[in-house]
């Protein structure tokens, strides 16, 4: 029974009705093999076929999950069959593989990988293309399906906290590494804060102002030359919310030994109230839940705390592939559609530039 105060939270994706149509993936490495496709198993979606670099390596990954595996993405683009084609390659490698995609009349949807481009100039051409190709287009910003990610946006859209007056994410965890980020020299801006600036605007839309710091990180320096090790930033908006966000992907010197505190806690404090949680991955692959906890004025000494058992990782992976499916079913576009996460891109962007320029950036006129 509901009390005053006590909102109707939303932690899981909108399920498409047909759950059955062909999704054939690119990539089979960590992202795809074991969160995408057991995502995707786990809610009745049909990830019927895969390719890659590697055709042994695929073939193990598509004997794991019980698909056909294809030696070459174009043998596997080349099957009318898969209408659905998801993305999870290295993002310098994403643009040609859409090109090839887009080629096929039969290809109605694709998801891609964040970041969509190697930068905003490239997502634009991406997005344009597929646009003129009739593809629909979603991109895997899947921090919005993290379960207490949604949980407050719910509450957000029910003016359960009244106006938003100041956000925070504070990172402290070490992301699973990717051996390409090397090779791009990119440590954080494109890997993760992507996913807390993309939160951000899914929480309170755009901003009119960021301004960026950003340090590298001791660590990886002796590995490779990066500029966005440890990133901080600060989103204005007009009517005066603060967002901000630091993204330390060191820890202290916990890799070094120091000791494993980590973590991530966010907060979003409004007039009416404030909510507040941690994500769960950085216990991976251990099944941490995110939590939230809030309280209102309309019931001050009760702090509510919803609990619930599923996890970003792996289980959010489906929520934006549901997405895309619902969009195509509707005939509408994907609200992650390719042309709205330019704005996301965009904020990333503002981060570079910011830091650069030690100047504050409207994303918006990038
Ligand atoms: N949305 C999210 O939460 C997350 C997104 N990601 C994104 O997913 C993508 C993949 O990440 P992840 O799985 O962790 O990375 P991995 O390095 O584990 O896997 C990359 C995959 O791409 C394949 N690949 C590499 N080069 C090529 C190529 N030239 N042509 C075709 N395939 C190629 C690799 O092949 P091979 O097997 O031969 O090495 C491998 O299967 C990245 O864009 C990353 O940013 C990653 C983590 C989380
Ligand atoms: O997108 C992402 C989400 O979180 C991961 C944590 O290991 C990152 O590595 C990744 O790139």
């Amino acid at each position: 029974m509901s009390q005053p105060g006590e909102y109707e939270l939303q932690t899981k994706p909108i399920l498409p009705e047909d759950r059955s149509i062909p999704i054939g993936c690119i990539g089979s490495g960590f992202i795809m093999a074991d969160c995408q496709i057991p995502a995707y198993k786990a809610n009745g979606l049909n990830p019927v076929a895969i390719a890659s670099r590697s055709p042994d390596k695929v073939a193990a990954v598509a004997k794991r999950h019980g698909m056909k595996s294809y030696a070459t993405h174009q043998q596997l683009l080349a099957d009318e069959s898969i209408p659905i084609i998801d993305i999870a390659v290295p993002p310098d490698v994403q643009f040609d593989i859409i090109r090839e995609v887009i080629q096929h009349k039969h290809i109605r949807g694709i998801l891609a990988q964040k970041p969509l481009g190697m930068n905003l100039a490239e997502a634009r051409e991406i997005v344009e293309l597929c646009e003129a190709a009739g593809v629909t287009l979603a991109v895997n910003q899947n921090m919005r399906y993290d379960q207490s990610v949604l949980a407050a946006k719910s509450l957000l859209q029910q003016n359960a906290l009244g106006e938003p007056v100041f956000a925070t994410i504070d990172m402290r965890a070490v992301p699973h590494w990717m051996p390409w980020q090397e090779r791009l020299g990119w440590l954080t801006l494109r890997i993760m804060s992507i996913h807390h600036l993309d939160t951000f605007r899914y929480w309170f839309g755009m901003p009119s102002r960021i301004f960026a710091s950003l340090r590298t990180d001791p660590r990886t320096s002796e590995k490779f030359t990066h500029v966005d090790g440890i990133c901080t930033y600060i989103l204005e908006y007009e009517n005066g919310l603060r967002a901000c966000s630091w993204d330390d992907v060191w820890a202290g010197p916990m890799t070094e030994g120091a000791g494993a505190d980590h973590g991530i806690n966010w907060r979003i404090e409004g007039t009416a109230g404030l909510a507040q949680g941690t994500i769960g991955w950085p216990k991976y692959p251990e099944r941490c839940p995110s939590t939230i906890e809030y309280v209102t004025k309309q019931n001050p000494d009760n702090w509510f705390r919803p609990r619930w058992d599923d996890v970003w990782f792996p289980d959010a992976f489906a929520g934006p592939m549901c997405e895309l499916l619902c969009a195509l079913e509707q005939g509408i576009q994907p609200v992650l559609n390719g042309r709205d996460n330019l704005k996301t891109m965009a904020m990333v962007e503002a981060c570079y530039l910011s830091a650069q320029q030690h100047r504050a950036i409207d994303p918006k006129s990038l």
